[in-house]
């Protein structure tokens, strides 16, 4: 496993946790490999893999620039992007765009999700691209080019002729040309559902483009048809290019599988220069997934919720018994209070990927405030009674106590925007102050997906509740899409971060019966009696924290 927290976290939830159990449904539209998602017609595994090669083909290695840059969503309307499955993609994609996936990443996820989903190989997906903020060169290569052009095009993009041949079959495996786009290729009537597939089995990953070119027996309309008059048979100029040389060797399905997985690789990783990819995203064996600490029980105890998430891909889920949470105090030490420092839980729910199975271990557990949480270890308990044990490679998984969002406390309205956030600071972190760093989404007139920007703001001081003392304050999320932001909370290098607003709920609670500043001894430094419900103007939240006045809204 790679040592958690990674920045590969969000991407690994996106590309593997896909089915069932808290599903982050990436793949939901390109599978299985012949939904048609969009409407008949459009097979939506082909729009996502045609989009990333027509997002990387724009590339120049002379000019040390281009690349799977997601710059494709500024260059829709330019002529040599026809037809509204690149559109439609990146409008799907760009739901999940957030500071640790950019729209590139996910465009690149979109070539493993699609081809697997079709039984194609997986394709390794290293992270790291950046989006383009504006649209790069065209040169998208164009049925009507000459083999010459194409051979220069993608040398232009780094591929040799064998693997410009190579890569074009791997693309064309999958999907078809649409009468609406290339009339003068399909024309209108000719098709099903106003396309032809490029090889007859245009929901499969499979070397049938290539066999059934080399038979003869091929439909495909950018070998045989109106296209040949025309001269816009690109697939048979590029594939005979080398007198059928490259092709001949895909005829091995294994091959076609190998070489498949290696050149669309390749393909993803044409990045512009300064990008530095990370190790392809793998699956955790174990991984700590929505992880919170909420401070509760009047301000003395610290309520840990989230789940360790296991990977069954090996083993049944059912031969895991149970899962043991081992954690240290915030001192690092092993005095955890009353409840000892070991948490244990049973299954709660499976979810899939397309080659693995995940098991969810909820954690629902109050730790004293007092002592805290720093880190821990798990081991998963088998039903034969052997155990295996994991350290974060040897650093724990870190949980720091210092700096909290409270949800209950906190609360946004998706569709004003308006947002109340709260957060706990313990005590004597509490001259470090409270800040959040929003990364919000406003729409771009230029693009189907919004830009990202960020906010730095402030949090008043409030209440001091038992260890902790309470920050507030109120803002307002632009751009209309505030259920898609993401929110930390930062106190000096302590962060809780990477929030979602979607988790946010519409109305804020009081902070419930707030003990004592300090503790239970202690009398309270300030009454701070909780204040009754606000009731606001509509299109402004309920906000309601505990003695916290002097930021409210209204
Ligand atoms: C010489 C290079 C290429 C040319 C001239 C070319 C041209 C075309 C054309 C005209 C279509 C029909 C689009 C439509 O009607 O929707 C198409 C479809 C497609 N292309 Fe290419 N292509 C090339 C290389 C590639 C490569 C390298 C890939 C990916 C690795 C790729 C992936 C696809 C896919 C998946 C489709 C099906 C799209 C769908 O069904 O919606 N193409 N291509």
């Amino acid at each position: 496993d790679p040592t958690w927290p990674s920045e590969i976290d969000e991407l690994e939830e996106i590309m593997f946790q896909l089915a069932s159990f808290r599903a982050r449904k990436f793949a939901d539209t390109v599978s299985p490999c012949g939904n048609e998602a969009s409407g008949p017609g459009r097979l939506n595994a082909a729009e996502w893999l045609r989009t990333a090669f027509h997002d990387m083909s724009t590339a120049s290695l002379y000019f040390r620039a281009g690349g799977l840059d997601a710059s494709l969503q500024y260059e829709l309307t330019n002529g040599e992007n026809k037809g509204p499955g690149l559109s439609a993609t990146i409008e799907f994609m760009a739901r999940y765009l957030s500071r640790k996936s950019s729209l590139a990443d996910l465009i690149a996820l979109g070539v493993y999700m699609s081809v697997r989903s079709c039984g194609g190989p997986a394709v390794p997906i290293r992270a790291g691209r950046k989006d383009a903020t504006t649209k790069g060169s065209s040169g998208v290569p164009q049925p009507e080019n000459s083999p010459m052009m194409f051979e220069q095009q993608f040398d232009r993009m780094g591929f040799n002729v064998e693997e410009m041949i190579q890569l074009t079959a791997c693309g064309h495996s999958i999907g078809g040309v649409h009468s609406e786009q290339f009339p003068d290729i399909v024309p209108s009537g000719t098709g099903r559902n106003g396309q032809i597939e490029l090889d007859s089995s245009a929901a499969v990953f499979d070397n049938r483009v290539v066999t059934e070119y080399l038979n003869g027996s091929t439909k495909n309309p950018l070998v045989v048809g109106p296209a040949v008059k025309i001269n816009k048979h690109s697939d048979f100029k590029v594939f005979n290019s080398d007198g059928n040389a490259t092709v001949k060797a895909l005829t091995d399905p294994q091959t076609f599988q190998d070489v498949c997985r290696k050149v669309l690789q390749k393909m993803v990783e044409v990045v512009p220069p300064g990008v530095a990819l990370t190790e392809p995203i793998t699956p955790y064996d174990v991984k700590p997934v929505n992880l919170q600490l909420t401070l509760t029980g009047g301000g003395r105890v610290l309520r840990f919720t989230g789940y360790i998430r296991v990977r069954t891909t090996m083993i049944h889920e059912h031969s895991i018994e149970s899962v043991t949470i081992a954690y240290k105090n915030r001192d690092g030490e092993s005095n955890c209070g009353s409840g000892g420092c070991t948490i244990t839980t049973t299954v709660q729910g499976v979810g899939q990927g397309f080659d693995d199975t995940f098991a969810f271990f909820p954690i629902k557990e109050n730790i004293p405030a007092s002592t805290g949480i720093s880190s821990f270890a798990v081991t998963v308990n088998y039903v034969d009674g052997s155990h295996e044990y994991y350290d974060n490679n040897g650093k724990g998984y870190p949980l720091q106590d210092a700096v909290l969002l409270q949800l209950p406390q906190s609360c946004l309205l998706g569709s004003s925007g308006a947002l109340t956030v709260t957060a706990a600071v313990r005590n004597d972190r509490v001259s470090g102050g409270a800040r959040a760093y929003a990364s919000y989404k406003t729409p771009q007139s230029n693009s189907p997906s919004p830009r990202l920007q960020n906010a730095t703001i402030d949090l008043a001081k409030g209440d001091c509740v038992g260890e902790y003392t309470l920050f507030s304050t109120e803002w307002s999320v632009p751009g209309g899409l505030a259920y898609e932001s993401r929110i930390d909370i930062n106190n000096g290098d302590y962060s809780d971060s990477f929030k979602s607003g979607g988790d946010f709920g519409g109305t804020c609670r009081p902070f419930a019966n707030p003990a004592p500043c300090g503790g239970s001894s202690e009398k309270p430094t300030s009454p701070g009696p909780v204040s009754p419900t606000v009731s606001s103007p509509a299109g402004s939240p309920t906000a309601y924290s505990s003695g916290i006045s002097s930021n409210r809204r209204n």
